[in-house]
């Protein structure tokens, strides 16, 4: 069995190197590719993990999950990731040196124009790296314009200059996430190929509507990140084989759809697929409405969390790269990724004390966070989960319902809308993420270190951030130009949360009324009635003494659970949330 130190940031700040100085807050705050069928996968214990049954029809991969247990773990938006053969087939000691240095980077796109783009750029007689692997050069003269360089972020944008090492991978980071940042044509291609489907989804059944979840209902995304929808219809019927296959088949028919697979026994039933205009990944899934709920509580906390989105997106790129992200592998889910930063992030002390920016301190904040989860987390006891909408650690023995771990050395992270849920119960592949991440932290802590005593001449063409992550695809503009087209996904979700809202405080007045007429001038005020009791937390209440104590006792709270907050008259499956009304 693995053991670790409990996780403790303040141990990190000290541990921190001189050349990853923070930078103090300026103005403190007051206060706080081709798709391929799933393969099958197995467990820590080499055990069969889920009993696919598959079978085609009109050209529609029909997988019957007959273990009907997993639901997200294996069916979750990551097929878009097929494990590497040159990484899982090498010896495991050899996988463990090539995760650690770097060297089993995987081109980020996972859309198959920028799969074949990535082809041709090793076609390409590419510039020579000089000898630490980075040229800054571009090949203009190629039409499509493919990069010669794996690190282009810093092309024209070089801060080689800066006193401290750390304000130079704080400037790449900014750099890299506007790099990667969508542009107006990409936002646009979003929500046309949204639209089509939801259009048809509309024709087809008349009761239902298509809503959009995930990392596009909340700006998380990558270029080439698949888009999670979910049909949620009046009758909530939508989620049986039949009517999975019928959509299938009506898809492909109006030429929606290419490389469909359905998905129709597992927990969460799902259609996949490639909308072949866009080329874009498609998952659906049916009569559910916590990832609507998750898109608009992730929103929140990018709202109240500055630097949440750019560590986000750079873990998430770094995981992609290793094939780490996909949760049918045993990797890292990018739900769990967020919960993973925003956790860290909420708690850091010095972050909690307004010592810092965490805006001008990016760099110093990802090194920690690889530092935290590769070197010092401990996996063993402690479970991460939220309380009054603020993180807080939770030693694993005090979740009464966590479910059976594989191991004890597993991530654990209570999915805020529901307090049974681990939702990174499938990442069984913790050893390669926390060897990666602590990879991450040396490679970074020594090109800190190197770059710290190189002369400027020297420093000129390189990259801090480049010794940890790559890009390869298509040459893309600094362009992020999210501010000028609306992201229709996030306000469908803002208008579904608003409609729903309204519902629910309509009945809540109705059913008052009727307790007034019946009982004349008796005032009787009713407990709302509750189908279920759901933990979806909602914005932050009093982050009180929990997180600092917290963080005192080395962060392990001996609170209890999330607290649930019921919605009145809220029914999980029946919401009266007409989605044709919006
Ligand atoms: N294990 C899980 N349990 C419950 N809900 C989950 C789980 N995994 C994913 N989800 C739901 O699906 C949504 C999308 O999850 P996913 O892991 O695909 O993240 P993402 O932000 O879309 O990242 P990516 O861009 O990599 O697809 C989450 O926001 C959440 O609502
Ligand atoms: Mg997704």
């Amino acid at each position: 069995m693995e053991k670790n130190n409990l996780a403790n940031p303040s141990n990190l700040i000290q541990s921190t190197s001189n050349t990853t100085k923070f930078k103090k807050a300026k103005n403190p705050k007051k206060s706080r590719k081709s798709r391929k069928a799933p393969k099958r996968s197995q467990d820590a214990l080499g055990n069969d993990k889920n009993h696919i049954e598959r079978t085609t029809m009109d050209d529609i991969v029909v997988l019957d999950d007959v273990s009907d247990t997993e639901g997200y773990d294996d069916y979750d938006g990551h097929y878009d990731n097929p494990q590497s053969s040159e990484i899982s087939n090498v010896a495991p000691q050899l996988k463990v040196n090539l995760l650690a240095s770097n060297e089993d980077f995987i081109a980020l796109s996972n859309s198959s124009s920028d799969e074949e783009a990535t082809d041709k750029v090793k076609a390409q007689p590419t510039k020579k790296p000089i000898s630490d692997g980075v040229s800054s050069s571009v090949d203009t003269t190629h039409t499509a314009k493919l990069l010669t360089t794996d690190y282009p972020w810093i092309i024209n944008h070089d801060h080689s200059k800066q006193k401290e090492i750390a304000d130079w991978l704080t400037m790449e980071i900014r750099d890299f996430v506007s790099y990667i940042s969508p542009s107006k044509e990409e936002i646009k291609e979003r929500n046309d190929t949204i639209g089509r489907i939801r259009d048809a989804v509309n024709h087809f059944w008349n009761d239902a509507n298509l809503h959009v979840f995930g990392s596009y209902a909340t700006d998380l995304y990558l270029p080439g990140s698949d888009i999670d929808c979910v049909i949620i219809s009046e009758k909530g019927d939508k989620d049986s084989r039949s009517s999975l296959y019928a959509l299938a088949n009506f898809l492909k028919k109006r030429g929606l759809a290419t490389d469909i697979e359905v998905i129709a026994k597992a927990r969460v039933p799902i259609i996949k697929f490639i909308d072949p205009r866009s080329k874009i990944h498609i998952d659906v899934s049916f009569e559910r409405i916590n990832g609507l709920e998750a898109a608009k509580l992730i929103r929140e906390w990018l709202n109240d969390t500055p630097g949440l989105r750019e560590i986000t997106l750079i873990v998430k790129q770094f995981l992609h790269a290793r094939r780490l992200n996909n949760v049918h592998t045993g990797g890292l889910g990018g739900f769990s990724i967020i919960c993973l930063v925003f956790s860290f992030l909420q708690m850091h002390p010095r972050i909690i004390s307004n010592e810092i920016d965490p805006m001008e301190n990016l760099g110093v904040l990802l090194v920690e966070f690889f530092e935290l989860y590769g070197k010092n987390f401990g996996y063993d006891d402690i479970a991460i989960t939220t309380a009054n909408g603020y993180p807080i650690y939770l030693p694993k023995s005090d979740w009464k319902g966590l479910q059976q771990l594989r191991s004890s050395f597993s991530l654990a992270i209570q999915d805020p809308g529901d307090a049974t849920n681990n939702i990174s119960r499938g990442s069984f592949n913790l050893r390669d993420i926390k060897k990666a991440f602590a990879g991450a932290f040396d490679l970074l802590t020594n090109r800190c270190f190197e770059l710290d005593t190189a002369s400027f001449k020297e420093r000129i063409g390189k990259s801090v951030l480049g010794n940890v992550i790559k890009y390869r695809g298509k040459q893309r503009d600094f362009k992020d130009e999210r501010s000028l087209v609306i992201n229709k996904a996030i306000i469908e979700n803002e208008n579904y949360h608003k409609k729903r809202s309204t519902i629910v405080r309509e009945e809540f007045i109705e059913s008052t009324d009727d307790t007034n007429d019946e009982k004349d001038d008796i005032y009787i005020v009713e407990e709302p009635p509750l189908k279920k009791q759901k933990p979806m937390l909602k914005k932050k209440e009093s982050r009180g003494v929990v997180k600092i104590n917290a963080q005192r006792d080395n962060i392990i709270a001996a609170t209890p659970l999330t607290t649930p907050i019921a919605i009145p008259g809220e029914q999980e499956n029946n919401d009266d949330y007409n989605p044709l009304d919006c």
